[in-house]
């Protein structure tokens, strides 16, 4: 217990160091500073926090081969180059000028530098900086300003292509690591085609989540975005969340069914409300659905296809993102959809390389306890950290046993009702809270920025939710780390995670190779979710002690009854009197 003790005795983060002022989140570079000055820590963290997969690398390559195809002119272009900047000064207003990508040439060396993979009939050209948007789109300059306002620079591999390929109008599936941008990919297309389509009033656009934390998240990346907005002089871009207060007031007709432009919603909230017609979907042309896998996978299929089903207007452009697309929804993207050009970054099913991935083996269950013991000892314990379980059962045992240690830990699973998950949440974003033990409920698209270790408590049930845990860490182009215990119970079932590991290109040893090939059998049983023992119980608490334990609350709760009872008894005398 002790080694707790020493991890709890700081539970209150000096927020002055740590970067925390009111209302604003934890720069958790600054727990536990190092020796660097930190104007230069902060400039070398903001360039990494920008510099996504390398950008500026990539930029940089953009410009060496435009430098070196133009010294082959060079002798008739000096002039000539004058002019052009001058040109580009015009049209953006003075802005610096990010690379464009004028032709297939540049467009295969920015493809090659991020590994981009595209498929479909006539691929568009991916965009090489945000401004490049301006001069071959018309892109809306408030919306600019919005991006840069926002920090939001240059764009990232998935936004180079995604964006580029949205606004030429094609249906769009993409799949590129965790943290990489995929939100903004879908977001920016979506606001520009809106604003375009001014002439139009009514919803234009629906955006699909699994969640309501991950809806709640992209609401307020769109609300950033399109800040100020205008489609004509009295009429701002209007977006909502479709929370359970607004599809009342939609059915009751308080709120009109052509006020909003875009919708963000689950698919049960939005199925009700298209059912119930009080939403005006003539006027939709675009549906986006976010962990696409998942809006396709069998829990929530019939649902997405409801949703396409009451979208009746013609020429529907469909998007489908995520970080992992099987082939099942492959072949269901291409059933919905027309002439899809298919994005792949990196390498479909991998997992973001700039995450450390760590097995331990942990023999049994008591085994994970001394685990994260050891881990603590090690000085591998750093927060933030999240833990994921496979049931809300061993989430809640893990917490207990946590909290009994007096560590700063809270626990979310689908149990907890939504107040409860957005506080958790929040303590946890402002750097309050500094372990977050959850289920797979937050294992999609939240953005936790600074989140330094991931730990599979117990190990994830396919190599899809792998990827989408650990991905909570290694995030806009920082660095994490994770770490997935196992036991022997765990011999089927950690051979996804260690193909995941092998094509991410981490170091796999000799042994993990030759354990990690699957046989059908063996797939088959993962996917059934057979072949799996019951685990047995958390804790390594000695019996008595947990006697004890039981014991001290009961006695506490006994109290609480009496002291109730008493004053109870005291309001009723009163009243008599
Ligand atoms: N062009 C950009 N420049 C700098 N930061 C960016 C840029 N685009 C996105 N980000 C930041 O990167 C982080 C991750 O983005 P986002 O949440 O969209 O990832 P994602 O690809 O959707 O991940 P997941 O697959 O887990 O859902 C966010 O904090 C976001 O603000």
């Amino acid at each position: 217990m002790d080694i707790f003790r020493v991890l709890t005795r700081g539970a209150a983060i000096n927020k002055k160091a740590a970067g925390v002022s009111k209302g604003n989140s934890v720069d958790y570079s600054k727990i536990g500073a190092s020796n660097t000055p930190s104007s230069e820590r902060q400039e070398h963290q903001m360039t990494k926090e920008l510099d996504f997969f390398r950008n500026k690398k990539i930029v940089r390559k953009v410009e060496d081969l435009k430098k070196k195809e133009s010294e082959e002119v060079k002798d008739e272009s000096d002039e000539e180059d004058q002019e052009i900047k001058n040109e580009n000064d015009d049209t953006t207003d003075n802005m610096d000028i990010g690379p464009k990508i004028t032709n297939k040439m540049e467009a295969a060396a920015l493809r090659k530098s991020y590994k981009g993979n595209l498929t479909g009939e006539d691929i568009p050209l991916p965009i090489g900086s945000f401004e490049d948007l301006i001069t071959r789109f018309s892109f809306d300059k408030r919306l600019l300003n919005n991006l840069i306002e926002n920090h939001f620079t240059e764009p990232t591999p998935i936004q180079c292509e995604a964006i580029s390929t949205t606004l030429n109008n094609r249906d769009l599936l993409a799949c590129a690591p965790t943290g990489s941008g995929k939100t903004l990919a879908f977001l920016i297309p979506l606001l520009q085609q809106i604003i375009n389509d001014k002439e139009s009033f009514g919803l234009k656009g629906l955006i699909i989540s699994p969640t309501k934390e991950l809806a709640n998240q992209i609401f307020i990346e769109c609300i950033k975005l399109s800040n100020r907005i205008f489609l004509d002089k009295k009429r701002p871009l209007q977006v909502a969340l479709l929370s359970k207060s607004l599809s009342m007031k939609l059915k009751n007709k308080i709120i009109s069914d052509k006020k909003y432009d875009l919708i963000i919603s689950t698919p049960l909230r939005l199925i009700d409300v298209m059912k119930s017609e009080s939403l005006d979907l003539s006027n939709l042309k675009n549906i986006i659905f976010d962990e696409a896998d998942k809006l396709f996978d069998k829990t929530f299929v019939e649902q997405s296809d409801a949703i396409l089903g009451l979208c009746q207007t013609k020429n529907l452009r469909k998007s489908m993102f995520s970080a992992t697309i099987p082939s099942s929804v492959e072949e269901i993207a291409h059933s919905i959809m027309l002439d899809p050009i298919r994005i792949i970054i990196g390498h479909k099913e991998a997992a973001n390389s700039n995450i450390e991935q760590k097995l331990v083996y942990c023999g049994n269950e008591e085994g994970k306890l001394i685990a994260i013991r050891q881990l603590v000892q090690e000085g591998e314990f750093k927060p933030p950290i999240i833990i994921f379980l496979e049931s809300i059962t061993r989430a809640k045992a893990l917490y207990h046993e946590l909290m009994y240690d007096r560590m700063n830990v809270d626990v979310i699973h689908a149990e907890r009702t939504p107040t409860q998950r957005e506080k958790i949440i929040e303590r946890f974003k402002s750097g309050e809270l500094w372990c977050l033990i959850c289920t797979d409920v937050l294992a999609r698209g939240i953005d936790f920025k600074g989140v330094n270790l991931v730990i599979n408590y117990d190990v994830p049930r396919t190599a899809q939710a792998y990827v989408h845990r650990i991905g909570r860490t290694g995030r806009g182009g920082r660095s994490g780390k994770s770490v997935t215990f196992y036991t022997k119970l765990d011999s089927t079932a950690i051979k996804p995670v260690i193909n995941v590991m092998k094509q991410s290109g981490c170091e796999v040893s000799g042994w993990m190779d030759k354990i990690s090939k699957m046989t059908k059998k063996e797939k088959q049983q993962l996917k059934r979710g057979k072949g799996k023992e019951e685990r047995k119980q958390i804790s390594t608490v000695p019996r008595a002690d947990r006697l004890k334990r039981v014991r001290k609350q009961e006695m506490i709760e006994g109290s609480k009854r009496r002291k109730y009872k008493a004053e109870h008894k005291e309001t009723e005398a009163h009243e008599q009197d």
